[in-house]
């Protein structure tokens, strides 16, 4: 069933068209890349969805509804949760406190600037926690979090919106290989678990081919090549798009089983 569908989204900025005619969908529980060289347009496309930018023409659908002129926190309410590349937590509070924001948030609660988050929702960030294994960690201040836990931290945050599409900006951006493989496949079992779909950029093409169903590739604002990984990889015009970009294709070897 589709989730997400993106119908012929276009953006520019002054003289560049930074999003032309694009046009996607996700479907529940399936993991979907965007990739493309640096400048293709994947931000202007990911910020087009979840409503940080308005797009000059085009319509974003989330279950059928059309959500084009939503603002993000009405989005948010609507069920498309985010990660950002650089993780937008509150260090200053716990692990827990994080979440239970977020929670507050998503009930349209609001708290006096004094008042304690701390009984607030807790059993439910707790459990939220649980799921992205990190409830032994839940009152340690974020602050001294290992990088890829704050990556697993901003997952539970998004949960908290109770998301039906997640949008992950390069999510495993700054982390080790290991560390890199680890929340994808979290992600891939949150995805499937919950029935939600996810929508991912990423530059690591091993985490794009190891991790994701169907793989969208743009190139200066226009989608080039959609399929398999294994499809992707082969494309003569996915090939030729990425020479002699930085993070490019090669080597392109079988996808770890
Ligand atoms: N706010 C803006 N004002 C002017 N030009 C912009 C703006 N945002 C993006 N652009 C331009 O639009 C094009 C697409 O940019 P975008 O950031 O969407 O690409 P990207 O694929 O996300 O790149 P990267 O991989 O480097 O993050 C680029 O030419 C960029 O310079």
């Amino acid at each position: 069933m589709t989730l997400l569908k993106v119908e012929r989204l276009t953006k520019s900025f002054g003289g560049v068209v930074a999003a032309s005619d694009v046009s996607l969908t996700v479907r529940r529980g399936e993991m979907v890349a965007l990739i493309g060289p640096n400048g293709a347009g994947k931000s202007t496309v990911f910020n087009m969805i979840g409503g940080q930018l308005q797009p000059d023409s085009g319509h974003v659908l989330l279950d059928d509804a059309p959500i084009t002129q939503a603002t993000a926190s009405e989005r948010f309410r609507k069920g498309i949760g985010r990660t950002f590349q650089v993780a937008q937590a509150f260090l200053s509070m716990t692990v827990l406190e994080n979440v239970q924001m977020a929670l507050l948030s998503r009930y349209g609660e609001t708290r006096g600037l004094w008042s304690p988050v701390r009984p607030c929702h807790r059993e439910e960030a707790l459990g939220l926690l649980t799921q992205v294994g990190m409830e032994g960690v839940a009152d340690r201040p974020s602050a001294e979090l290992a990088y890829g836990d704050v990556k697993r931290m901003e997952l539970a945050i998004a949960l908290a919106g109770d998301p039906k599409l997640i949008l992950m900006d390069e999510p495993t951006a700054g982390m080790a290989p290991a560390e890199r493989s680890a929340l994808m496949e979290l992600t891939d079992s949150l995805a499937r678990s919950r029935h939600m779909g996810v929508l991912f950029t990423e530059h690591d093409m091993d985490v794009v081919f190891g991790h994701a169903d169907r793989v969208l590739v743009l190139l200066r604002g226009q989608i080039i090549a959609t399929g398999t990984p294994d499809e992707i990889r082969r494309d003569p015009r996915v090939r030729e798009a990425y020479l002699g970009d930085t993070h490019g294709l090669a080597p392109l070897t079988a996808r770890p089983a």
